[in-house]
């Protein structure tokens, strides 16, 4: 047991002691107070800050510093501090006491910051690099990273590119996407792209997910390929399908993997070639470009039909040519990094030139609705994986044409699988009525047509 003796062995009584201790916390609290009212909050950080600034840069003499700030006299903005601020706000955890939080327009969800003073450890190929945000009076805040000297070329060369590398895979993961309606010149309408269709969404043959995944990711990894090349960084996709098949919701679900604006284009109301290039010109890397319905416009995608030969204000002045010319020539020069999407309900009627190979990349048929489409689609919507009805609607699906449109819509009337589900054997036993009615009727046609003959 612990016994208190006094320097004079009287041992102390136990009020002595609370007492004691009572007039050791006023003083404290006292000694505090005055603390606070004499040394002002920014003084005490201040002199904290230079404490830590002197203690990083003597902390060993193999130690060297680099300093990312934003004063420099004859260059504009200093790109790598934006990039050390987001990327290290990745690194922020329990050990930061302070952290910043703020949430921005251009942003999705909370961002959190560096507070002068705090410092946090990276590790890059097993070097370790002490990052400290300091604040000086009178000038902006800036970055100071300290690591062992014989590092130096690394950090350099790796480190910074690995910083750049991953502040731009962030901005892009964090991207509001937009979408942009263009009619013609002008700004068009932007508003929010919050199209929730993702790749996993999308009820579609599994191997041909997966291959427009991997050309996607492949277009986005060959940068360098296509310089190296003397190609436009620039990939082609041809839609076509029945409606309600996914074609819109395949560009969506695009958008949403690479983190690409969206620009569709309505080319009814464009007047001229000049109108068209000024309207391309207008939008921006990283975007896919989207002409739907491309069968829509006749007129538009005849390739005999020179411009000119137009007087009519109401029937569009360009040609098929005068797109695909301006896609293959504009970007050689000013652009790159976008992809291309037309869509269409029927490629048969499809100009040819628009059909060769080296146009349109990759051209994806949206089916009707297969067995394993279904249950993307069921699990979509009713969140399951099994149901005791699943047999027969394979069944039924096997034997008629239904879009996922169709069945979404279905799935959509109740919450309750049994209900719901109902609800798409029914349609399907409808479609198949339909189909044999069709048939039996196109049979007896053909007869009437062998008795005329
Ligand atoms: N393959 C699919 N996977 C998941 N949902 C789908 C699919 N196809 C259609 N849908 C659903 O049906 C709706 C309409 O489909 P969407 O507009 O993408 O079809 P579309 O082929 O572009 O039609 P259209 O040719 O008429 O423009 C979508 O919002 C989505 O809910």
């Amino acid at each position: 047991m612990a016994t208190f003796i006094s320097r004079s062995g009287f041992i102390p009584s136990t009020s002595h002691l609370i007492s004691y201790y009572a007039s050791f916390s006023t003083t404290s609290m006292l000694l505090r107070n005055v603390y606070r009212e004499v040394v002002p909050q920014k003084l005490e950080e201040y002199v904290l800050n230079k404490l830590r600034f002197l203690f990083f840069s003597k902390v060993s003499p193999s130690c060297c510093s680099f300093i990312i700030d934003d004063s420099w006299e004859f260059f504009d903005h200093n790109e790598l501090i934006e990039a050390a601020a987001m990327y290290l706000s990745n690194k922020i955890g329990v050990q930061n006491k302070k952290v910043r939080v703020g949430k921005f327009r251009k942003e999705q969800g909370l961002t959190t910051g560096l507070v002068p003073g705090e410092e946090i450890v990276d590790e890059f190929k097993g070097i370790k690099v002490t990052w400290l945000l300091v604040r000086e009076k009178g000038n902006d805040n800036y970055f100071m990273l300290t690591f062992e000297e014989e590092h130096r070329d690394v950090i350099l060369k790796d480190y910074f590119n690995h910083i750049l590398d991953t502040h731009e895979n962030m901005k892009q993961e964090k991207k509001v996407l937009k979408l942009f309606t263009k009619r013609g010149r002008g700004p068009g309408q932007k508003i929010n792209f919050n199209h929730p269709s993702t790749f996993e969404t999308m009820a579609m043959d599994n191997d041909l997910k997966k291959s427009i995944i991997a050309d996607l990711d492949k277009f986005l990894s060959r940068k360098d390929f296509y310089r190296r090349v003397g190609k436009t960084w620039k990939r082609g996709y041809l839609l076509y399908g029945p409606p309600g098949t996914g074609k819109s919701s395949l560009i969506a679900a695009m958008a949403n993997h690479l983190k690409y604006n969206v620009y569709n284009l309505e080319l009814g109301n464009v007047r001229s070639d000049i109108e068209l290039r000024d309207m391309l010109l207008d939008t921006a890397d990283k975007s896919i470009i989207v002409v739907e319905d491309i069968d829509c416009n006749q007129e538009v995608w005849n390739r005999d039909v020179k411009s000119s030969n137009f007087s009519d204000y109401n029937i569009p002045k360009f040609t098929l040519s005068t797109l695909l010319n301006c896609i293959d020539g504009l970007w050689s020069v000013c652009g790159e990094e976008r992809i291309f999407v037309f869509t269409t309900n029927h490629k048969e009627i499809l100009d040819p030139a628009l059909l060769r190979p080296g146009r349109m990349d990759m051209h994806i048929h949206m089916s009707y609705c297969t067995t394993q489409g279904f249950r993307i689609l069921a699990s979509n919507y009713l969140e399951i994986k099994e149901h005791p009805l699943f047999e027969q609607i394979d069944d039924l699906i096997k034997c008629v044409d239904v879009t996922p449109a169709a069945l979404a819509e279905e799935l959509m009337r109740s919450d309750l699988p049994d209900v719901a589900l109902g609800g798409v054997v029914d349609l399907l036993k409808q479609k198949r009525i339909e189909r044999d009615t069709k048939e039996v009727e196109k049979a007896k046609k053909m007869e009437k047509e062998s008795d005329q003959k």
